[in-house]
């Protein structure tokens, strides 16, 4: 009985995002990869890796190896449903993670500010998994995640 509650509960739980946003490659979008995460919670969404919208990120990370937060990432990565990535600001761990994420056979999706010069890697992927869309404005970011995550 106690397992059937447990089955239904989780049953019940939104999917498990991957956000990816730049880190060493730039935080100047910090403020979109919190709206990212906010909106994605508030939709019912569950974000592994919410480190990446963490101001504090920083301080955090210091007392990690490169190693540490490689395995970390890549076992969050693994247990995702689908990636979000934030693209603007060209990062190599955001690239490698939407790679590792269509490897592993989820739904990616990628957004950035239609001026960002997202590399050709991205925009000319036809994978079915993938989809790469550009947003004017935060009601624009916001109105795409919702419904990319009504969609999973
Ligand atoms: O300290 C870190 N913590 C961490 O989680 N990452 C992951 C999550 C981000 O989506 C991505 C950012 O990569 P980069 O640092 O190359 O911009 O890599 C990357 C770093 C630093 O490379």
């Amino acid at each position: 009985m106690e397992t059937m509650e447990k089955m239904r509960v989780s049953e019940q739980r939104g999917p498990k995002i991957f956000l990816s946003g730049s880190i060493r490659g730039g935080r100047q979008l910090l403020d979109t990869y919190r709206l990212m995460c906010d909106t994605l919670e508030e939709a019912g969404a569950e974000v592994l890796s919410w480190h990446v919208a963490d101001p504090e990120l920083e301080k955090t990370e210091m007392r990690m190896t490169e190693e540490e937060i490689y395995i970390r990432d890549m076992g969050l990565l693994m247990k995702s449903d689908a990636l979000i990535a934030e693209v603007t600001v060209p990062s190599t761990g955001v690239g490698y993670e939407i790679c590792r994420a269509l490897v592993k056979g989820i739904p990616v999706l990628c957004l950035h500010s239609p001026d960002a010069a997202v590399s050709a890697m991205v925009l000319g992927n036809p994978g079915p998994l993938l989809e790469v869309r550009a947003y004017p404005d935060k009601a624009s970011l916001q109105k795409i995640i919702i419904e990319f995550i009504k969609a999973l």
